[in-house]
């Protein structure tokens, strides 16, 4: 196997979990391949026990769709597949079938940048009942990265406060697409470039670093080192001053940086990596000040996250511009977004949807039935509540009530006159065919940014964020507990 170019071999259609295979077959087998119905991708909680999500992932979701085909290699290798008795597990007529299935289902998303919040619908699909199963595991592997990836990005971004934060994860990242992928999201999420150089040609991020302790440990000396490097690249030049003391590093590259202003050029900072970032870089700050560089920039980086960003601002160190690696990358303290994707309507023989519940133990498990989507409302710029209600159905303009899905003692009155709306899913695909722009990555980025201004500060602090308003239209809700009831009564559960 040549990873270089072997491995997708120009397919991804079977990116997915072989239950899908087995249902899909089985669908086929008792003639509801081609039924209608709904599924919808969603999210219970927010990652990080924070009080926002930040969508990412769309695009490859366009791409996986658009190239939706079953490929030669691919039948050949589920045709292969044997049952013990020696038996094909899928019937040629059936792989025939697969090999005819092009991609027809509408597809509606939010557009990545957006901030979502739990049980809304992400991603819609509406199609045959084998399509959208299909559709299932790659759609969740697609989006539950990046989303969960873009929102560490955009926390670890808001406790920068604005300033840079360089992402520095390649190293650390799970593999090679765990990598690609958490490059794009945290450059979506507010990282302003990236170490990593393929995500650079890839996806047009600007790439920024600085150098190693091996860089220092090559010379005979920290001087000489600093000396040559600054020979290299006289207008990049952030020494890493931590390799042996970092009191003696920030003067040796001060004396590097006189030597490099009488050449014209200005040394642009210098780099802490261990030890106490709050001390050294108030130490190293005074001493650059007093030796006449007060534009050069403190870069702290070593095993850096949002809380401990927010701590050193708290500390008030003197630390602008900030690599973070592999807490961002690997969403170290919340390895998965666990976004599911649940039937939650089909249509019936007298073309009606009809809405499905999934019971559960927890109510929080329970999903919101029917064909359904999410409107925002915004006062001014700000975001004030988001509404789930069915598709097509009629609401009042006037005083309305929203019910939180997870505790109907919790609700809103709102009154949608007085506010504008939007329409959080946007249509991507209409019967298989792609009906949507795709935004340049610099476009997102600066979506992104908007819609976390539109959210109030308080739900986007690090420590018990407040709660943003998500509720049921009334007709929705009162339409989820009486099938609550009646699945419980049908089903005999307790
Ligand atoms: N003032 C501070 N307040 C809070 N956390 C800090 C402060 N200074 C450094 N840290 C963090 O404390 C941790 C220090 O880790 P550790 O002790 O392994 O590093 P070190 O010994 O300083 O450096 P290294 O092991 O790379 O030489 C890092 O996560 C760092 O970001
Ligand atoms: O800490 P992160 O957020 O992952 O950022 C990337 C790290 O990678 C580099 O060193 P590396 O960790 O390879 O070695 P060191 O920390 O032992 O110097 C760099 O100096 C950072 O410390
Ligand atoms: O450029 C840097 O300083 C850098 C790049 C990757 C990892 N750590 C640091
Ligand atoms: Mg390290």
């Amino acid at each position: 196997m040549k990873i270089t170019k072997d491995l997708y071999q120009g397919s991804l259609t079977l990116l997915l979990d072989y239950y899908q295979l087995t249902m899909a077959y089985a669908y086929w087998k008792s003639g509801k391949a081609e039924e209608e119905a709904v599924f919808n991708l969603f999210f219970r909680k927010h990652p990080f026990n924070g009080g926002f999500t930040l969508a990412a992932g769309l695009e490859y979701v366009v791409d996986f769709c658009s190239n939706f085909k079953f490929s030669k290699e691919d039948l050949n290798y589920l045709g292969a597949m044997k049952n013990q008795d020696g038996s094909r597990v899928f019937d040629k007529a059936f792989l025939d079938y697969l090999k005819e299935m092009d991609f027809s289902c509408d597809i509606d998303a939010v557009e990545e940048g957006t901030v979502v919040f739990p049980n809304e619908p992400m991603i819609r699909v509406k199609g045959p009942l084998i399509q959208c199963q299909l559709l299932e595991t790659p759609l969740l592997n697609l989006i539950n990265f990046q989303t969960l990836i873009a929102t560490k990005a955009a926390r670890i971004n808001l406790s920068a406060k604005g300033e840079s934060v360089l992402e520095f994860g390649l190293r650390r990242a799970q593999g090679i697409d765990g990598a690609l992928a958490a490059s794009r999201a945290a450059y979506i999420g507010g990282c302003s470039s990236t170490s990593n150089v393929m995500a650079g040609k890839l996806f047009g991020i600007p790439v920024s670093g600085t150098h190693a302790h091996s860089w220092i440990m090559a010379f005979p000396s920290e001087l000489e080192a600093f000396e040559a490097y600054a020979g290299a690249f006289p207008d990049k030049t952030t020494f890493l001053i931590d390799t042996y003391d970092t009191i003696n590093g920030v003067k040796n590259a001060i004396k590097v940086g006189l030597q490099l202003r009488e050449k014209g050029k200005e040394m642009l900072g210098v780099r802490l990596d261990s030890g106490d970032l709050a001390y050294y870089s108030n130490e190293v700050r005074t001493l650059l000040d007093k030796a006449g560089f007060p534009d050069a920039k403190i870069v702290a980086s070593n095993d850096l996250d949002e809380h401990i960003i927010s701590s050193l601002k708290n500390q008030e160190a003197s630390i602008s511009v900030w690599g973070v690696g592999t807490k961002l990358v690997t969403a170290y303290d919340q390895p998965a977004l666990g976004a599911v994707y649940k039937l939650a309507a089909l249509k019936n023989s007298k073309g009606e949807w009809e809405p499905k519940i999934k019971l559960s133990q927890q109510s929080l498990k329970i999903n919101i039935p029917g064909y359904h989507t999410v409107k925002r409302f915004y006062s001014k710029d700000k975001a004030v509540a988001d509404m789930i209600h069915l598709e097509g159905q009629e609401y009042t303009k006037g005083s309305l009530v929203i019910i939180d899905p997870s505790d109907q003692t919790r609700r809103k009155r709102i009154m949608p006159a007085f506010y504008q709306e939007e329409e959080l899913l946007k249509p991507i695909f209409k019967k298989g065919k792609k009906k949507y722009k795709l935004p340049s990555l610099d476009e997102i980025k600066v979506k992104a940014k908007k819609q976390l201004d539109s959210f109030d500060k308080t739900h986007k602090r690090l420590v018990n964020p407040h709660l943003y308003p998500v509720g049921l239209e009334e007709n929705l809700h009162h339409l989820r507990m009486e099938l609550i009831l009646k699945s419980k009564e049908e089903n005999g559960a307790d």
